[in-house]
């Protein structure tokens, strides 16, 4: 196995373990890979000096070798490495192991060589066959534990992508991590019950890292989703389950649609290294994931990014959009300078019967060729045409649930429309407050609100809507949105999620908050104040259901007011299907 691609061993330790001195091992093996990152350097042997003549002598230097040291990333608990930590704990406590019985030696992995001059690394980084896949995380990886090769006495938690739990599979390790090892699909030797490979639709799945659940039905996927919930919620919030303080997670909503749904595509291309003047196109498309050789025919090429002319989950506009934007880098991609991403973003305009469709499509992607921009014509109560905008700056509009939205193609904006009608009629009906006397008005606070998605489409029936959102082009377009659907009753104010309750003067008792941030989620100021707020009824929305955990621990245990909520239901909605990402939604009322 060509040992270069995994591993570069500094040349100075290019020689048997033997030449170090003693202390200096000593020294090597006993360190804390994981506390420290500064380079350790040992002394070596001292050079051969002439006997001639003491004058000749010149001083003795001492070489230094340089030990390579294994430097841990700090990564945040709710990230997708911080979450891999958690299934490795859970799934080792299952198994019977401690975290001695799977940690690996990264300094050996890194510096040290066996008895007959090898990289220690090359025993780590080998075909294993009979591999039993017991489970799948977050990230949709399957996981395994197999047999340390070096330390005899331990075991290895070894994160496979594409496999799944019941296959029994052939892998090859090619990375060593403290906690766990990375390895690629090589075959699947015996099917799980769960895997049905007749399923997957793209001649890229199992390379690509865009997808992960292709082989599964969609029914399966539905119920994977489900189980991120709870482990989300097991890992970060296990006070809440203790108190018998969540419900029973709800079946994941699935999307109308299961392929040819994400409206925003962006596949991109590197500039290899040292190289100043393209002479050869490099692939445009979308990052791999390792070296698989499980499905039998290897497309896209062995680069990092596969050259990819379609995504199956991408709607067909945007994939008419793709292969214009292709053809055009054929020909264009000497002019660049840098690695660059290629904007895909479907566009919807409705048709004025009186005029020629070609007259009203805009600024959109074109075939080089005929110099015509492409279009798909479809009808949803009204005739509509779908373009595939590449410039970040120009205008998108979507149409959801009777209402027209409008926002920037490169700001954010939910990328399967398919789902929000479903979506935003759940967050609207949890958001209502019952009334205690006839006529009782209503509020609604929309934190992290976008464009208005939420407050727009929850403005029927309530009294004001205030958003507060920290990008003032996405408020700017919020007010333009209620503006062009007759919606009056909508506010928006431009800051940091916190800042609404300060000038919020709405009743508590008659207010509901919806909130939808980002990954990292809430910080805790945001939370305290909503907290001493005290709206009655509070919807969150997170696409980090373990950041949203976190957020809802923190919330009910360690706020004052937070303590008088109770989570009334919890819930995935599949906006990615044949992907892993789960979109959770958690609705708090006070009791
Ligand atoms: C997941 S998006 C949700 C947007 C909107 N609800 C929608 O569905 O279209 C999160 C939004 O929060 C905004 N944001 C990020 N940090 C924020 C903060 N500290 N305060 C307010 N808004 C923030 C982002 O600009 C982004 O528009």
């Amino acid at each position: 196995m060509p040992i270069g691609r995994f591993l570069r061993i500094p040349p100075a330790l290019r020689r048997p373990i033997s030449c170090i001195p003693h202390r200096a091992f000593v020294t090597m093996v006993s360190e804390n890979v994981n506390a420290s990152t500064k380079v350790e350097t040992v002394p070596a042997a001292k050079r051969p000096v002439a006997e001639d003549s003491v004058a000749n002598r010149r001083p003795v230097k001492t070489r230094k070798i340089k030990l390579r040291k294994y430097k841990a990333k700090k990564v945040d608990e709710t990230s997708p490495l911080g979450v891999l930590q958690f299934e490795i704990d859970g799934l080792i406590a299952k198994e019977g192991l401690t975290k001695d019985e799977i940690r690996n030696d990264m300094v050996a992995v890194l510096n040290h060589k066996d008895e007959n001059g090898e990289p220690v690394a090359l025993r780590y980084h080998r075909e294993v066959s009979d591999v039993q896949v017991l489970q799948i995380g977050a990230s949709g990886d399957g996981m395994a534990i197999v047999r340390n090769p070096v330390e005899t006495n331990k075991k290895q938690v070894v994160v496979i992508p594409f496999a799944l739990p019941g296959d029994l599979v052939k892998i090859r390790v090619f990375k060593t991590h403290p906690a766990y090892v990375e390895a690629d699909l090589l075959e699947v030797t015996q099917k799980s019950p769960l895997r049905d490979d007749d399923l997957i639709k793209c001649k890229y799945f199992g390379k690509c890292a865009g997808c992960q659940f292709q082989s599964l039905t969609y029914e399966e996927q539905l119920k994977i989703k489900r189980d991120t919930v709870a482990n989300a919620y097991k890992y970060f919030a296990p006070k809440l389950l203790a108190n018998n303080l969540l419900p029973i997670i709800g079946d994941t909503i699935p999307s109308p649609k299961m392929f040819d749904y994400r409206t925003k595509l962006t596949p991109h291309f590197d500039m290899p290294k040292k190289v100043h003047k393209l002479e050869d196109r490099p692939p445009l498309g979308f990052g791999q994931k390792g070296r698989p050789s499980w499905r039998n025919n290897s497309p896209g090429g062995i680069k990092s990014i596969l050259d990819i002319e379609e995504c199956v989950i991408g709607t067909q506009i945007l994939n008419q959009g793709l292969a214009n934007e292709r053809k055009k880098f054929e020909r264009e991609f000497k002019d660049y300078k840098r690695g660059a991403t290629i904007l895909l973003r479907e566009n919807t305009r409705v048709l004025d019967s009186t005029q020629s469709v070609e007259e009203q499509l805009g600024e959109a992607s074109q075939d080089i060729d005929t110099g015509k921009t492409s279009f798909v014509q479809v009808t949803e109560g009204r005739p509509l045409a779908k373009t595939c905008v590449t410039n970040s700056r120009q205008v998108i509009t979507e149409h959801i649930n009777g209402y027209t939205f409008e926002f920037s193609a490169g700001e954010f904006f939910q990328n399967n429309n398919s789902i929000l009608p479903r979506v935003t009629e759940y967050v609207c009906s949890n958001l209502q407050i019952p009334n205690s006397t006839p006529g009782e008005p209503h509020y609604l606070v929309d934190a992290y609100c976008g464009s208005g998605l939420f407050s727009i489409t929850a403005s029927k029936g309530v009294d004001k809507v205030i958003g507060v959102e920290v990008s003032a082009d996405s408020v700017l377009f919020a007010e333009r949105n209620a503006k062009n659907n007759a919606v009056e009753n909508c506010q928006f104010v431009v800051g940091k999620a916190e800042r609404i309750f300060a000038s919020i003067d709405t009743p508590n008792d008659r207010t509901s908050v919806i909130l939808d941030p980002p990954r990292k989620g809430c910080d805790d100021v945001f939370l305290n104040q909503l907290a001493d707020y005290n709206p009655a009824r509070i919807v969150y929305i997170s696409c980090n259901v373990h950041s949203q955990a976190r957020d809802m621990q923190y919330f009910l245990q360690e706020t004052e007011k937070g303590k008088q909520y109770k989570v009334e239901s919890l819930r995935g909605f599949d906006f990615f299907p044949q992907t892993h990402h789960v979109e959770s939604v958690c609705v708090l009322s006070r009791v």
